[in-house]
């Protein structure tokens, strides 16, 4: 690009940084200097492939979506938890809101995730264990006591339920007197990296679509602020992906929702805004934050040319991360403190919009009070002191992260390719039922393509600690004396004991009539292809249980079950 056509963009941005709020801060360096908010190629510079990398708040938004960065609104911290029931966990949350925590993430037991009651015999010894049971609206309700959900931005990690456990929390907010058309949050939802990684799907891929697709138009219609999916790329990571692997399987899946959005007709530019991702920070500092800013521009790249978004909230990607789980250890766990701040630094210089930072015992089991308040704080040391706030993308422009965001941009538009393959193959007709890259996630994930490709991937990385060509402080290389003596959080079974209880007594007084009547008019739409979403809301609202809808819909739909493959 030449230096006319660069310092034409800067006017864009400067006009743009000139009318934008920003907070009030010291947007000085530590010895007092003062930092510009953003930096680029010196006055009369030409730079070749600047188009690619551009300015903070413009296409193809490389260097983030806001032209004034964190210095406009610093990262969301948002520190993913749950344990218990929903009273221990409506306590942590007030303790996370109380110490600057930006906004709530909800974590949910096993049983809940699988859209299964606390008194389903095959929930016993999980209640409560690895997040919060939540049985029915009134758990909901209880969940978010005197926490204003008009007020606070909530994330909702749950996909293969996720469309009732949404319903549940639409009935805790009318309960609070809110009109849910306010609220402002994210529901994962994403069902396309359970069949590829996580494995918590209740039903075949189809109709897992038809809900999400029927959950995509309420929101785009009825509640604008709400993100109703968040496009995993964190469970394919953390299942052994690469970091390439992770980003194209993420945003191939997020495509794949963008043609179930318009095979359903709904208008681009309204229903993409509610597509939100989440990445995993990895350890590798420099590879991720290529990611990112890659993750960025590919996707503006694809809503503008192939799915014809014009709105800049289409085109934009926001996206949650969270440090990476794998590279936490059990041997010297205080040292995952180190990790973990490394990590974020990462998340934040690629211009996260959220974080979560993982806390030092994780890898152990699920923190404890005091290691959470450690990784909370990580973030605040960041925000508040390191000075990463005060300029936008501030790696922009550096050889090596330039040419890294190339490359693994192109590694991923190989993993697109192979995957539009797999559907043109699926059909050869060009009649894709929703459209050809889902056609292809569908086809990739029948065939074991995509579980495969990641294992491999794991099994190079495993051989190479093995080896001891890669390095992890601990395990292969220095060990030493830090040793564990951590306090483990321990979820009490008399958690289950009193929350099945609960559940009796809940079932005992509520209207059988009136969950029998709603459970009816649910599985009326679900075969008649209305959107299911009011009955079900109905059916929240008469304290119908997780496990009683998704019972009716698995009854309905069948279960799914992972083809074999070696
Ligand atoms: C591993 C584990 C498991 O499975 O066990 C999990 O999955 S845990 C998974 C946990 N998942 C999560 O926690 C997902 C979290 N995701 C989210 O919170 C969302 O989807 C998100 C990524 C879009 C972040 O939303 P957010 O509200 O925190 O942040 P946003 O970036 O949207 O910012 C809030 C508002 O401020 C505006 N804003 C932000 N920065 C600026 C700026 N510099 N100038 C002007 N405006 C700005 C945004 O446009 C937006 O307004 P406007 O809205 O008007 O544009």
């Amino acid at each position: 690009m030449d230096a006319d056509a660069i310092a034409e963009g800067r006017r864009r941005w400067q006009a743009r940084f000139d009318a934008a709020r920003k907070r009030e801060a010291d947007f000085t360096t530590l010895s007092g200097d003062p930092v510009e908010p953003v930096y680029g190629p010196r006055p009369g510079d030409r730079y070749d492939g600047f188009e690619r990398i551009g300015w903070p708040g413009e296409y193809p938004y490389t260097r983030g979506l806001h032209a004034t960065g964190y210095r406009g609104r610093t990262w969301t911290i948002r520190q993913f938890a749950g344990f218990g029931n929903a009273e221990q966990t409506n306590e942590r949350y007030k303790k996370i809101l109380a110490n600057g925590g930006g906004g709530l993430s909800v974590a949910f037991d096993m049983p809940t995730l699988m859209g299964r009651d606390s008194d389903d015999p095959r929930s016993l010894g999980e209640v409560g264990h690895c997040g919060v049971a939540i049985d029915s609206a009134a758990d909901m309700e209880v969940l978010f006591k005197d926490i204003p959900l008009g007020d606070v931005t909530t994330s909702m990690t749950i996909s293969g339920p996720a469309v009732p456990v949404f319903c549940m929390y639409l009935v805790a907010a009318e309960r609070q007197g809110i009109d849910p058309a306010v609220l402002n949050g994210t529901l994962q939802t994403d069902i396309f990296k359970e069949y590829i990684a996580q494995k918590e799907w209740l039903f075949q891929p189809e109709p897992h679509l038809r809900l999400i697709g029927d959950l995509m138009e309420y929101c785009a219609t009825g509640i604008p602020a709400y993100k109703p999916l968040s496009v995993s790329g964190y469970h394919i990571r953390e299942a052994g992906s690469t970091a390439a692997q992770e980003l194209a399987y993420t945003l191939a899946d997020g495509f794949g929702y963008v043609e179930l959005g318009l095979s359903r007709g709904l208008d681009v530019d309204v229903f993409a805004p509610g597509l939100s991702f989440f990445f995993d920070a990895h350890v590798d500092f420099f590879e991720e934050i290529a990611k990112f800013r890659a993750a960025r521009r590919i996707w503006a790249r694809w809503m503008r040319d192939v799915y014809c978004a014009k709105s800049e909230k289409a085109q934009w990607l926001r996206f949650h991360t969270q440090t990476a789980g794998v590279s936490l250890t059990a041997q010297q766990p205080y040292n995952n403190v180190v990790r973990t701040a490394v990590e974020a630094l990462a998340a934040v210089l690629g211009g996260t919009n959220s974080l979560h930072t993982n806390a030092l015992d994780e890898t152990l089991a699920l923190p404890s009070e005091q290691a959470a308040e450690i990784a909370l704080r990580t973030q605040q040391v960041l925000m508040e002191e390191t000075g990463v706030a005060n300029v936008a993308d501030p790696l922009g422009g550096s050889w090596y992260v330039e040419q890294l965001t190339d490359r693994i941009e192109a590694d991923a538009e190989k993993i697109f390719e192979q995957i539009r393959e797999r559907g043109l193959r699926a059909h050869p007709d060009g009649q894709h039922p929703i459209g050809p890259i889902t056609s292809g996630i569908l086809r990739g994930i029948e065939d074991g393509w995509f579980t495969g490709e990641i294992a491999e991937a794991a099994f190079q990385y495993q051989r190479s600690v093995e080896k001891g060509d890669k390095r992890v402080v601990g395990v292969n290389v220095h060990h030493g004396s830090v040793t564990g003596d951590l306090e483990i959080l321990r979820v009490s079974h008399e958690v289950e004991r009193e929350q099945v209880r609960e559940l009796g007594a809940r079932k005992g007084a509520r209207d059988e009539a009136a969950v029998a009547a709603a459970l009816d008019a649910m599985l009326a739409a679900a075969r008649d292809g209305s959107n299911m979403i009011g009955p079900m809301l109905d059916a929240a609202r008469a304290e119908a249980t997780l496990g009683e809808i998704c019972g009716v819909l698995r009854e309905e739909w069948g279960v799914y079950t992972e083809p074999a493959g070696f």
